[in-house]
């Protein structure tokens, strides 16, 4: 579904990321991990197409079309979606008005899919506009049920999530990774940003990837990855010789 061949990313002129390469195959997870700072962000800011995250060199192709070029829009469109560490507040646009403009959905069903992740009474609200550190993740998610894109990024869905929204947050983005879908019959693919792996009780990843000083330096088994850096520390990803 997703390959990122020798991709270089700079951020005002300064090289983020260096020749990263990443093969998602439809239905598949992987997961991201990596120290603060490395460029996980970026990278999932670059495959969405954000300005400011210039492609120096590489290709990005999504479903078979080469999309390292496209406009952000366009890739939305064509079924990318995204759940932000840090989504901004926006004054003066309603979550309400915004489901319904990126989802073919009416009013009724919007209602019921706010309700779905208890946001029935934030759709006449300003985007994240005084929202809590949860409230902001549960419309991120509630963004993406009315989206329903095919490749869906979630940076860090866990933080700032207190226990009992982790527990519905982890099965409503199960559910949009068709996990509940035999394998071969699932459509959709993610990239998920974890820092803890909390969001590995809820669903399983099929790969974890890790990123450090913008290179990818490490490839595995998600919950093995997330052991050895717990004992040891993101150093022993250094002298991982899967790559
Ligand atoms: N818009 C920007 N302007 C300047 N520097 C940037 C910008 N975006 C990212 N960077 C820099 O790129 C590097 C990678 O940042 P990024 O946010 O991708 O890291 P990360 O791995 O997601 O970190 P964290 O785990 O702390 O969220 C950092 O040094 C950051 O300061």
């Amino acid at each position: 579904m997703l390959d990122i061949s020798n991709l270089h990313v700079s951020v005002d002129d300064t090289e983020v990321l260096h020749d990263i390469n990443l093969h998602i195959g439809q239905g598949e997870t992987h997961v991201l991990m990596g120290p603060n700072g490395s460029g996980k962000s970026t990278l999932l800011k670059a495959i969405m197409g954000f300005g400011g995250y210039t492609i120096t060199e590489g290709s990005i192709v999504f479903k078979g079309k080469d999309i390292t070029r496209m406009p952000i829009h366009e890739r939305a469109h064509l079924g990318i979606g995204m759940m932000f560490q840090h989504p901004p507040a926006i004054s003066g646009l309603k979550l309400g008005k915004l489901l319904a403009a990126t989802s073919t959905l009416g009013g009724e069903a919007i209602e019921a899919l706010a309700q779905s992740v208890n946001m029935e009474h934030f759709l006449n609200r300003d985007i994240n506009v005084g929202f809590s550190g949860g409230e902001i993740k549960r419309s991120e998610v509630l963004q993406l049920k009315a989206q329903q894109p095919d490749f869906i990024m979630l940076d860090e869905p866990e933080s700032g999530v207190d226990l009992e929204n982790m527990n519905l947050m982890g099965r409503e983005i199960a559910t949009l990774l068709e996990k509940d879908v035999r394998i071969v019959n699932r459509r959709r693919s993610g990239l998920i940003i974890t820092h803890t792996g909390y969001i590995l009780d809820y669903l399983d990843a099929d790969q974890g990837h890790v990123l450090i000083d913008g290179q990818i330096r490490c490839h595995g088994n998600p919950r093995e990855i997330l052991r050895v850096v717990k004992d040891k520390g993101y150093g022993e990803c250094l002298r991982c010789k899967q790559i």
